[in-house]
């Protein structure tokens, strides 16, 4: 029997490959970043045929470094930055432009049309979403817009849609010869053209954005066997598929109604398991798929979305200088005691939840002349424990349940100064598990409990144990303070593009 199960992460970052063991622990790794594009003010692509050659190198590399073979997998799974949307040529595997990442803008006077007479939440009911730029419909309603003859040659199936995950699905089957066009239903329920509770894409709204559905994926299970990987992985089956936020969701063992996770990578994901039944929100949460394994029932989740959370990180990196590497910014904040009164609102795509403005950009709010870089620094990580902070407000108002430790995840829960602040800014403790990887992990488990290399979801709650834990140390008057204030920095970024 195959004694490891691999995951494929392609990020909005990176890209990963990760190797894993019966107990969950990583046996072996590789990850490369690709290159961010902003050909615009509030655009940002990716080059799809860059980040599968990406994905390729990465799964060689992890193999080779333990001197493994694609028969030592029983099975790979993949899990990716959900909604970034592209378009690509069923005959020869070209993309038809580059991938429109999730945070990009360029659909916000779609957004705003279709809005006019009905209101942005619409579609609430149907797909558990808002009308805003950050799901894959609009994006893909774009492509078709702006791509000479795509809407014809997407009618004729010719031109196929997919999120990365179909992208990385499509080329590691076969890609022109015989790849499978396929989704899972977390992946779908991000395009705003699947129906919660069908799980089909839905004809309504298909007729309304004008999308042909003869290029869509099939919708599948997240759990299931969908065909066997060829290539590097060749004959291992493919048998895992999550959006990544869901895939953390399941590899942090949130399998009941009421857990919850907190990922915190280029943005910040909360989503809380609600159990069989689509819960919807009233308080700017997302309703979405959590997972549905095989035949079983699906499961659902409410969730709180933040575009930008390390992305701010990178962007002190790579548009200021004011860092050379991400983690040094923790040695930069930690010049300082505090903020310096210092408040940065990183509403670079607009802000999502709970607000959902499209029109509210980025503020540093409280300069004076004594602010200085670390200040900067602290304002940068405290921006997302803030705004981690408005999501569990919501969530506990939409849910009735009070988060009593959160569970994180992601590229920054190594920054401990960010941890312990949002223990203080939560008044709850803040928990990291032993595996951080949590997403690829995620994926590894659907994909291995698909072909019996894990026997049931009790594997996962067993696997699952604690690195460390930070407990809130902050004086409630303080936290009252820094709140307030943080609410007055984001009223000043809110209506600032036309
Ligand atoms: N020590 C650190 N402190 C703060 N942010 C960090 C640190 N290390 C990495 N990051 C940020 O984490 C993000 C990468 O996290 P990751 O989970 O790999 O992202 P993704 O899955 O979105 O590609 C980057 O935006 C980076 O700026
Ligand atoms: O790549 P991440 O981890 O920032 O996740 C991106 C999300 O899936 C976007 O919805």
């Amino acid at each position: 029997m195959s004694r490891y199960v691999g995951s494929i992460d392609q990020g909005t970052t990176s890209t990963r490959f990760i190797i894993f063991d019966r107990k969950g622990e990583i046996i072996s790794s590789d990850q490369k970043e690709h290159e961010q594009l902003y050909p615009k003010p509030g655009w940002v692509e990716h080059d799809p045929a860059e980040i599968w050659r990406n994905t390729e190198a990465v799964i060689a590399g992890a193999l080779q470094r333990k001197g493994l073979a694609a028969g030592d997998l029983a099975s790979v799974g993949i899990t990716n930055q959900r909604e970034t949307t592209m378009l690509w040529d069923r005959k020869t595997g070209k993309p038809a432009h580059n991938a429109v990442v999730w945070m990009d803008t360029r659909t916000d006077q779609l957004v705003a049309r279709l809005s006019e007479d009905s209101g942005k939440d619409r579609l609430r009911a149907k797909t558990g979403l808002p009308l805003a730029t950050y799901f894959s419909g609009l994006k893909l309603r774009w492509l078709l817009d702006h791509v000479p003859g795509a809407q014809k040659a997407a009618e004729a199936g010719d031109l196929l849609f997919g999120n990365m995950d179909s992208w990385v699905v499509w080329n590691l089957t076969g890609g022109t010869e015989g790849g499978l066009h396929l989704t899972d239903v977390t992946n779908a329920s991000r395009t705003q053209l699947m129906d919660l509770e069908t799980l089909d894409w839905d004809r309504d709204i298909l007729n309304l954005f004008d999308i042909p559905r003869a290029c869509l994926p099939e919708i599948r299970s997240s759990s299931e066997v969908y065909g066997k990987a060829r290539g590097v992985l060749a004959d291992v089956p493919v048998a895992g598929i999550l959006g990544d936020q869901q895939a953390a969701l399941f590899g942090q063992a949130c399998l009941q109604p009421g857990e919850a996770k907190n990922t915190y990578g280029t943005g910040c994901f909360m989503l809380m398991n609600t159990g069989e039944k689509p819960y919807q929100s009233s308080h700017g949460l997302l309703t979405t798929l959590g997972y549905k394994l095989g035949k079983e029932k699906a499961v659902y989740a409410l969730e709180g979305s933040i575009a930008i959370a390390g992305a701010l990180v990178q962007w002190l990196r790579d548009n200021l200088g004011l860092v050379r590497t991400a983690p040094e910014i923790e040695t930069l904040a930690g010049t300082v005691p505090d903020n310096g009164d210092v408040y940065f609102v990183p509403a670079f795509s607009g802000l999502y939840a709970p607000h959902w403005k499209e029109s509210a950009r980025g503020v540093i709010a409280g300069l004076t002349r004594f602010a200085n870089k670390g200040h900067i620094a602290r304002a940068a990580l405290e921006a997302t424990a803030f705004q981690t902070h408005e999501v569990i407000e919501a969530m506990t108002k939409d849910s009735g349940v009070e988060i009593t430790e959160l569970r994180t995840d992601g590229g920054m829960v190594v920054n401990e100064l960010l941890m312990q602040f949002q223990a203080d800014i939560l008044n709850v403790p803040v928990v990291r598990p032993r595996v951080i990887e949590t997403t690829a992990l995620g994926a590894a488990y659907a994909a291995g409990l698909a072909t019996g290399y894990w026997n049931s979801t009790r594997d996962i709650s067993d696997n699952w144990g604690v690195d460390k834990r930070w407990h809130p140390a902050m004086a409630q008057a303080q936290r009252a303070k820094l709140l307030a204030a943080w609410t007055k920095a984001v009223d000043r970024s809110l209506d600032w593009a036309e």
